[in-house]
């Protein structure tokens, strides 16, 4: 700690009067009555912790007894089915639950456990981080807890891109709430500083880099964690080397030569980079940015907080049932009140619905008035549990159900908030339901795109030996832009248990149906189908020759050759696939590039907050012995220079960059210096950053610990 000038801090400052702050960076050009430095600080590790009401757990299970579902055991013996295709041999060693058990995976320290573990008053002060989780609510116990409700928990950023890694945008969204993370202590953070506001924020690159005398920098002593390529070394010199922490494999040959005496695990240098990741598709100066640069772009922000919006909602006085199985809180999806039964032979109902068991969302459907005479039927359903494919909603179990106050049978599915048919999008004018709203033609490259998404659904659901049988615009979800899913499978094969068709025949089938939705959604109407001749006219007028061909053909999918099947089709049309999976790559890279823009939000959040936290606590005799004396009253200082600051004319600046900036380089705790100036600008100081990270960090321990608070 140094200091220069005196009084010492406690004596320096005096407040009186009506508070008028400035600010400057430039220590040079402000008087400076007294000036200050204080010294180094320190950082914290988080560790995980869930905060869970084991009070709640409940075992209620009567009701699973009562009900056939996909698990029920039954005598099966291993004869030809009904339909005369073979049924799968059944293993006399492996019960039928046991063989539907999910598959192992190794339990990680970020799991739900049903214990809880009281929260000290000091834990919570390490549970910085707050997110909104969606409670688990225990089976049985639904109708006491049937809302989220926050639940405190820290993240662990590696462990959740453990478990997210597969899903970039859960991904973004998550990045967002892990902070706090630093590996190093503050001694060890080398003190590197980049901006993602780019050159024109004027974020500078801190020291220890000094310049070489070339244009060039330097490391001066310190570990750079940007020199990839470790210093030549002369033969037989000695020296101390360090992991490369790029290297992604340290013990592989060249790491092995460079980075010796490097054992266990090492964390990555430090994480407050900000670097831009391409592809970029323009090149803009400084000044042509503007805030949006900064954040996920509005529309998918929007798109996502509207998705999430409708899975949280709920319906507070719905004569639907409290509880259906395991499910509650359901919410009707149906955009229409009309009974339908045209697609099953039963009306079906949509529910979106909350499970006990695990606490997601899932979509019931529900067929009403069925019932079940032969338990095989239901059984079929585990074959279409094991079908996982990104264009097929997946299908999680099925079972019966009274509580409609009828016989139903219940498909519970994965749930898609805000998704549409394709029948609501693209024929919606013409079936009726949106009569104002003229279907727009659909571009070729979308229908292609259309098409390789479906094939690529049917070729997983052949390929398990099932076959989609309802494949028909009313029957396909949109779940994103153009992004689309066979939706409404295995239903049939409970239904219609006891058709005699093969399932080959069955596949042939789907690719006829498979031609027929896209001639229909070429011609923008649901009848065409009716009148072949216009329909093909329509469709050889409106698109390419290629694109007709492959419809052709799949419309004469019935033929019985051996190579009219999915596998063929798609061969046929790879140079199409290879065109739309450039753009799921492009997108995917858009994904990723909006994550990077994300990734340190969450993170100067909670920064934010715990400088509001410890500024000015009026429990401390209206704030005089808490922040109007010590290192708190910088901090207090620092709050105005970072929020309250005002531009030469005595105007407030609103300057996010700035406020980005300063809260960046708090959180990294740079050596760069500050210029702080009391309200009644008769004291200032000159502080680093690094120093007002270590008072806020004290301060914030000492008002989270009652022992130490000043009474
Ligand atoms: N898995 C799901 N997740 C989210 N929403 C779904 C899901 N399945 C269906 N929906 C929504 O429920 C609505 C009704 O679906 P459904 O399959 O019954 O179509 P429909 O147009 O009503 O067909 P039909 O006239 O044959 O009943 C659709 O608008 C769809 O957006």
């Amino acid at each position: 700690m140094a200091s220069v000038g005196k009084p010492p801090l406690e004596d320096a400052r005096r407040t009186t009067g009506s508070p008028k702050m400035k600010s400057r960076e430039n220590a040079k050009d402000t008087l400076c009555r007294n000036v200050t430095i204080y010294g180094r600080c320190r950082y914290e590790d988080k560790g995980c912790a869930f905060n869970h009401d084991p009070s709640k757990l409940n075992a209620n299970q009567s009701d699973s007894k009562k009900r056939f579902n996909v698990d029920s055991p039954s005598f099966t013996p291993s004869l030809l089915s009904g339909n005369g295709v073979s049924a799968p041999k059944k293993s006399t060693a492996i019960s039928p639950k046991a063989a539907s058990a999910a598959p192992f995976q190794p339990r990680t320290t970020s799991s739900r456990s049903n214990t809880s573990t009281p929260t000290t008053r000091s834990e919570a002060a390490q549970d910085w981080a707050v997110a909104d989780v969606q409670e688990f609510v225990p089976q049985g116990f639904e109708h006491v807890v049937s809302r989220p409700c926050p639940i405190s928990v820290s993240f662990d950023f590696p462990r959740i891109a453990i478990c997210f890694l597969n899903h970039p945008i859960l991904l973004a969204l998550l990045s967002a709430l892990a902070e706090d993370f630093d590996p190093l202590p503050m001694d060890t953070h080398p003190q590197y500083y980049s901006s993602r506001l780019g050159p024109s924020a004027n974020v500078p690159i801190q020291t220890p880099i000094q310049g070489n005398g070339n244009g060039g920098i330097t490391p001066t002593g310190a570990f750079d964690p940007f020199v990839t390529t470790p210093t030549p070394m002369t033969p037989g010199a000695v020296g101390s080397v360090s992991a490369n922490p790029y290297s992604h494999d340290p013990s592989g040959a060249m790491g092995g030569a460079f980075f010796a005496n490097q054992t266990g695990f090492q964390q990555p240098i430090q994480y407050h980079l900000y670097a831009p990741i391409g592809p970029h598709s323009q090149n803009t100066l400084g000044y042509q940015r503007n805030v949006h640069d900064l954040f996920i772009p509005n529309d998918l922000r929007e798109e996502l907080q509207k998705k999430s919006a409708a899975t949280l909602q709920t319906l507070p006085n719905t004569q639907l049932p409290a509880q259906v199985d395991y499910f509650h809180s359901l919410v009707p999806l149906d955009l229409s009140h009309q009974k339908n039964a045209a697609t099953f032979g039963y009306p079906s109902w949509i529910y979106k619905a909350q499970s006990s068991k695990d606490g997601t969302f899932y979509a019931l459907r529900r067929l009403e008035g069925f019932r079940l005479t032969n338990e095989k039927a239901i059984r079929s359903v585990q074959a279409w549990k094991r079908v996982c494919n990104a264009s097929v909603v997946t299908i999680h179990d099925a079972f019966t159900s009274r509580s409609f106050q009828d016989s139903s049978l219940i498909f519970v599915t994965d749930y898609h908030p805000l998704s549409k048919t394709l029948a609501d999008q693209h024929l919606s004018a013409a079936n009726g339901r949106f009569p104002s709203r003229p279907n727009a033609h659909i571009p070729e490259q979308v229908l292609w795109g259309y098409m390789t998404q479906i094939a690529n659904g049917l070729k997983a659901i052949h390929a398990s030996g099932l076959a989609a049988r309802v494949l028909e615009p009313s029957k396909v979800l949109i779940t994103a832009k153009t992004r689309i899913r066979i939706n409404a499978c295995a239903i049939l094969d409970v239904v219609q248990f006891d058709t005699q068709r093969t399932v080959a025949d069955l596949q042939r089938q789907d690719l006829v149906n498979f031609g027929q939705m896209i001639v229909t959604l070429g011609a923008n109407s649901p009848t065409v189908i009716h009148n072949p001749t216009k329909a093909m006219e329509h469709f050889t007028r409106a698109y390419s020759p290629q694109l007709k061909n492959s419809v052709f053909w799949l419309l004469n999918g019935l033929q019985k050759d051996q190579e009219r099947t999915i596998d063929t089709f798609i061969t046929g049309i790879s140079s199409q696939l290879m065109s739309t999976f450039d753009s799921a790559l492009h997108l995917d890279d858009q994904l990723t590039s909006d994550l990077s823009r994300e990734l340190e939000n969450g993170r100067l959040v909670r920064l934010i907050s715990k400088l509001g936290l410890v500024n000015e606590r009026p429990e401390y005799e209206l704030d005089q012995r808490w922040s109007e004396s010590g290192e708190r009253y910088f901090l207090k200082l620092f709050r105005d220079y970072v929020f309250h600051s005002v531009d030469s004319q005595g105007d407030a600046v609103t300057d996010l960059a700035h406020i980005i900036t300063c809260m960046n380089k708090l959180d990294a705790g740079t050596e760069e210096k500050i210029h702080l100036i009391s309200r009644d600008e008769q004291s200032c100081f000159i502080v680093s950053y690094k120093e007002v990270k270590k008072a806020l960090e004290s301060s914030f321990q000492a008002l989270s610990k009652p022992a130490r608070r000043m009474h």
